[in-house]
């Protein structure tokens, strides 16, 4: 597999108004891995996860500084499209939040709104993305029927189809198993495995299993810093900073 950098993260620091919520932030994401993001509540891993979309533009009184080079491009640069970066680089959410339409009008909405009316390429489209997804066999005889009558774990699916329909190149995920039960986060957790074939993936996770299980590479979040960052494996066996240790361990946290 490839090692190459998709996502360089430079200097990096944010401020809500005058609370500094990331601070001088360097870390690389490296294409076809999963990196997870772990810390303690209100460490500043979502928001970190949002500046890599620019999700946190949408905030009152955010100021970024630093650089986000996204295949070496700075996407906080003056010209960037935000939609067409946020197509690039596409985000799952704690709950899943399909829309009030049916299942394949949920998975076709991206395509149609980025121009696609042909039916026969909207259905191909949709039964790749559910298939990618790991839902089609569930969904392929109920497609027309609203996709709020599916689990919730099947809706988190839908979530992720939703997104593949558009062909991204990055996914962010914030706690996509938190609202789920263990049976469909492990579903989760294999369809994300599998998916780090064509995608790179950013996860943030609470759960300190689901990063050693899941991730290739984790990094430590801490008041708004990257404590350390690495190999899961070396960082859940022989974390470097003691605060680290402390962490995963469940001393702190
Ligand atoms: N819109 C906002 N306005 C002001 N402060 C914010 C905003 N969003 C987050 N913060 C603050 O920034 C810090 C980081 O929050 P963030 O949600 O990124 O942390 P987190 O590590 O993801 O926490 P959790 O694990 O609880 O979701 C916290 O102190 C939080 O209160």
């Amino acid at each position: 597999m490839e090692n190459r950098v998709k996502i360089d993260i430079k200097n990096l620091n944010l401020y809500y108004k005058d609370f500094q919520a990331l601070r001088d932030i360097n870390l690389s994401i490296q294409a076809n891995k999963i990196t997870a993001l772990i810390g303690p509540s209100g460490c500043g891993k979502s928001t970190f996860l949002r500046t890599l979309n620019r999700m946190n533009d949408l905030v009152e009184g955010v100021r970024v500084e630093g650089q986000v080079l996204l295949d070496g491009q700075d996407i906080y640069a003056r010209d960037v499209d935000v939609v067409h970066l946020r197509k690039r680089v596409g985000m799952v959410f704690q709950r899943p939040n399909p829309f009030p339409m049916s299942i394949y009008d949920n998975v076709a909405y991206g395509p149609r709104v980025h121009g696609i009316k042909n039916r026969r390429l909207l259905d191909e489209i949709v039964e790749r993305s559910l298939r990618q997804a790991a839902l089609w066999e569930e969904v392929r005889d109920r497609l027309f029927k609203s996709a709020l009558g599916l689990s919730g774990g099947q809706q988190q699916r839908l979530c992720i189809a939703r997104l593949l329909a558009v062909e991204p190149e990055v996914l962010l995920m914030d706690e996509p198993s938190s609202a789920l039960d263990p049976i469909s986060t492990l579903k989760i957790e294999e369809l994300i495995q599998e998916l780090k074939k064509d995608y790179t993936i950013v996860i943030v996770t609470h759960n300190m299993q689901q990063a050693a299980r899941v991730s290739d590479i984790a990094a430590y979040f801490l008041n708004g810093e990257v404590v350390e960052w690495g190999a899961t494996e070396e960082i859940f066996t022989r974390p470097r900073d003691r605060r680290t240790e402390d962490y995963i361990t469940g001393r702190f946290g």
